[in-house]
């Protein structure tokens, strides 16, 4: 399992829990990554976490005032991103051109959606990953995989169903090892987090936890 945590713009000190990541991963061999605003991502890559974007834009070099280049935020030591985040919601020509952007970058790529019709239809773009998250269970305190967990199941058919080789994550309301080894249980490979970790009062005790069942 992949546990991938999104700072979002949550209040918390990037570089710590960059650093507790790192650690946690190691000590448990369960792979871990960090995904944070572009102005942190060279203070998270330079602890040696595995360290993602939060959105790339559809762009190439030029006159894009305002844009995240994929290019840029590879060179700051991201090594992936997501897109089409539920906050940060696309048209899907813009997935497709910013999931090519990516890979033009050399960036890993995990297309978000809210439903299994969606994560049918992003997965057809060629993605690596793609993760499914319900937004009203985002930021909450139920996990995905408990209060939707057909969702999961459902995504992971319709992906399957449009190429096999494109892994599946599950996110919303996920905090502990229990709702990680159930998302296990339900075919994702993988979880998409956010408040468990940024806004615990120890970071490092909430990942601990969370790799616990997959240590
Ligand atoms: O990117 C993370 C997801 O939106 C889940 O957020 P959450 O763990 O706070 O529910």
């Amino acid at each position: 399992m992949f546990v991938l945590v999104n700072l979002k713009t949550y209040p918390c000190d990037p570089v710590e829990v960059a650093q507790a990541a790192k650690e946690v991963s190691e000590e448990s061999g369960v792979r871990i990554g960090v995904a944070a605003q572009d102005a942190d991502l060279a203070r998270v890559a330079e602890t040696g976490v595995e360290t993602w974007a939060q959105h790339v834009d559809p762009i190439e070099y030029g006159s894009n005032t305002g844009h995240t280049l994929a290019e840029t935020v590879a060179e700051a030591g991201a090594e992936g991103t997501l897109i089409n985040h539920s906050e940060n919601r696309l048209k899907l020509a813009d997935i497709d051109g910013s999931v090519q952007a990516a890979e033009r970058a050399d960036l890993e790529t995990c297309v978000c959606a809210n439903n299994p019709a969606q994560i049918g239809a992003v997965t057809a773009l060629g993605p690596d990953s793609v993760a499914v998250e319900p937004p009203e269970l985002i930021g909450g305190d139920v996990s995905v995989a408990t209060g939707d967990p057909d969702i999961v199941t459902d995504a992971v058919e319709a992906a399957e169903a449009v190429d096999e080789d494109v892994e599946v994550y599950c996110g919303a309301g996920i905090s502990t090892g229990d709702d990680v080894e159930s998302a296990g249980e339900l075919g994702a490979t993988g979880v998409l987090l956010a408040s468990g970790v940024a806004k615990a009062d120890d970071p490092r005790a909430a990942l601990e936890d969370l790799v616990e069942p997959l240590a």
